[in-house]
C-alpha cells in the first residue's frame, strides 16, 4: 500500500499543499507549529475517515474557512484508490472512493492498512479502558468487517436497553418480555465479539511480547492481560444476576462494553510502576505489534506514521526502527521531526529512497 500523491486543503493550519510522495520514506520537518503532525493526521483521515488527535470532526477545518479537502491517490497491488474526504461546515462529512461516496465509514475501514506512532498514545496508559477497549477494536476491525458490524449492532443494543431501563424507572413500570428481547440480542452479539477479542489476544500477546523484548531486552516482564466479566460467568449469568442493580443504574452495567486490558510490568500496573523509558517502548512494542498483526491478516505492509518519534527515542530504540526498516519489515513510512539533519542522517543509514519535505 503505497500514497503516490496527497494535496490537503484547509486542513487545520493548512491552507493547501501538495505533495508527490516517495515510496519508502517520506519525512516532514520544520518548526514546532507548522504542520508536520497535520500532515500526518490527514494521512491517518484518509485511512479511518476522523482525525487521530482531534475527534471533533469541524474543529479540523481551518480557523476562518468552511470547508477542508484530503485527497489522497494510493497503489494497492497494481490498482489506483483515490480517496477523498471533505468536510463543509454545517453539512456531513464526505467519503469518497474513486469518485463514490460511502454510505457508511465503516464500508472505508480496511481498505488502508496504516498505523500510528505517536506521542499521544500515552493515552493508552492514562485514559481509561475505553481508550484500551477502541485500540483493541481499532486493529481486529482493520481486518475483520463483521466484528465491527456486531460491534456497531451491540453499542446499539446497549443503548435501547439503556433508554429501556430508564423508562421503567420513570414511569415505575416493569416488562421482562420486552427487556429479554434485548438481553438475547447482546448475548449474540457480545458473545462473538468475545470469541473475537480472546482469539485476537491470544495471537497478538506473543507478538507484542517479541516486540517488547527486541526493543528493551529480555530482562523486564511485561504482560498484557485481557480483563472481561466474561471469564468468569455466561453473558446470559451476568445480565440475571445483575437485573435489579441494573434497574436502579438504569444502565446496563454489564457486558464486552466493560472490557479492559490491563498493561504490566512485573505483574504490576505500567501507568504506575512503570519507568517513561519503559512506558514509551511498552507503547511503542504495542504499535509494532499492530503493525505485525494488521501485515500478517491482510498480507500487505500497513503505512507507519511515526509522529516525533525522534525525539522521543533513545538512539537504541532509533536504531532498532532503523533496522527495521532495513530488514523490508515496512513498507511506506512517514516521519515527523523538528530537526531536518537529524532526520536526514537516520533515514540515509536505512539505504531507502526517502523525500524531505520541509515545511
Ligand atoms: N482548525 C485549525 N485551524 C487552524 N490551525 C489549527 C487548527 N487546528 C490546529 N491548528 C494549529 O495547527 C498548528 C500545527 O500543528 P501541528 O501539530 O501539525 O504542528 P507540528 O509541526 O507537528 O508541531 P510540533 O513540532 O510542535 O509537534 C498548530 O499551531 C495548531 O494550533
Amino acid at each position: 500500500m503505497i500514497l503516490n500523491k496527497l494535496s490537503l486543503i484547509n486542513y487545520k493550519n493548512i491552507a493547501s499543499k501538495d505533495f508527490l510522495l516517495d515510496a519508502n520514506i517520506n519525512c516532514f520537518t520544520g518548526n514546532n507549529g507548522v504542520g508536520k503532525t497535520t500532515v500526518l493526521d490527514a494521512i491517518y483521515y484518509l485511512a479511518f475517515g476522523k482525525s487521530y488527535f482531534n475527534p471533533i470532526a469541524s474543529q479540523n477545518i481551518k480557523h476562518g474557512e468552511d470547508f477542508f479537502v484530503v485527497d489522497g491517490t494510493f497503489h494497492k497491488q497494481g490498482t489506483e484508490e483515490r480517496i477523498v474526504c471533505s468536510l463543509k461546515k454545517g453539512q456531513k462529512k464526505s467519503i469518497k472512493r474513486n469518485g463514490k461516496a460511502y454510505d457508511k465509514l465503516s464500508e472505508h475501514l480496511g481498505l488502508i492498512p496504516l498505523v500510528m506512532i505517536s506521542p499521544a498514545d500515552s493515552d493508552l496508559i492514562v485514559e481509561g479502558s475505553e481508550t484500551r477497549r477502541k485500540f483493541i477494536d481499532n486493529v481486529i476491525s482493520q481486518s475483520n468487517h463483521t466484528y465491527l458490524h456486531n460491534l456497531i449492532s451491540y453499542n446499539k443494543i446497549v443503548s435501547q436497553r439503556n433508554a429501556l431501563l430508564k423508562y421503567f424507572a420513570l414511569n415505575n413500570t416493569y416488562d421482562a418480555t420486552s427487556l429479554q428481547v434485548y438481553n438475547e440480542q447482546l448475548q449474540t452479539y457480545g458473545n462473538s465479539i468475545y470469541a473475537e477479542r480472546v482469539a485476537f489476544l491470544n495471537e497478538f500477546i506473543p507478538i507484542f511480547k517479541n516486540r517488547y523484548n527486541l526493543i528493551a531486552g529480555n530482562n523486564e516482564q511485561i504482560n498484557l492481560v485481557y480483563d472481561s466479566q466474561l471469564h468468569e460467568a455466561t453473558f446470559e449469568e451476568l445480565l440475571d444476576s445483575n437485573l435489579k442493580k441494573d434497574r436502579v443504574l438504569q444502565y446496563t452495567s454489564v457486558g464486552i462494553h466493560k472490557d479492559d486490558l490491563k498493561f504490566e510490568i512485573d505483574t504490576f500496573p505500567i501507568k504506575k510502576f512503570g519507568s517513561q523509558g519503559q512506558q514509551k517502548s511498552f507503547l511503542i512494542a504495542l504499535k509494532l505489534a499492530q503493525f505485525d498483526f494488521i501485515k500478517n491478516r491482510a498480507q500487505v505492509k500497513p503505512i507507519l506514521l511515526l509522529d516525533d518519534i525522534f525525539d522521543k527515542l533513545d538512539e537504541h530504540r532509533v536504531t532498532h526502527i532503523v533496522q527495521l526498516v532495513n530488514d523490508d519489515t515496512f513498507g511506506q513510512i512517514f516521519i515527523s521531526d523538528t530537526h531536518t539533519e537529524r532526520t536526514e542522517e537516520v533515514v540515509k543509514k536505512t539505504n531507502q529512497s526517502y523525500q524531505i519535505f520541509k515545511l
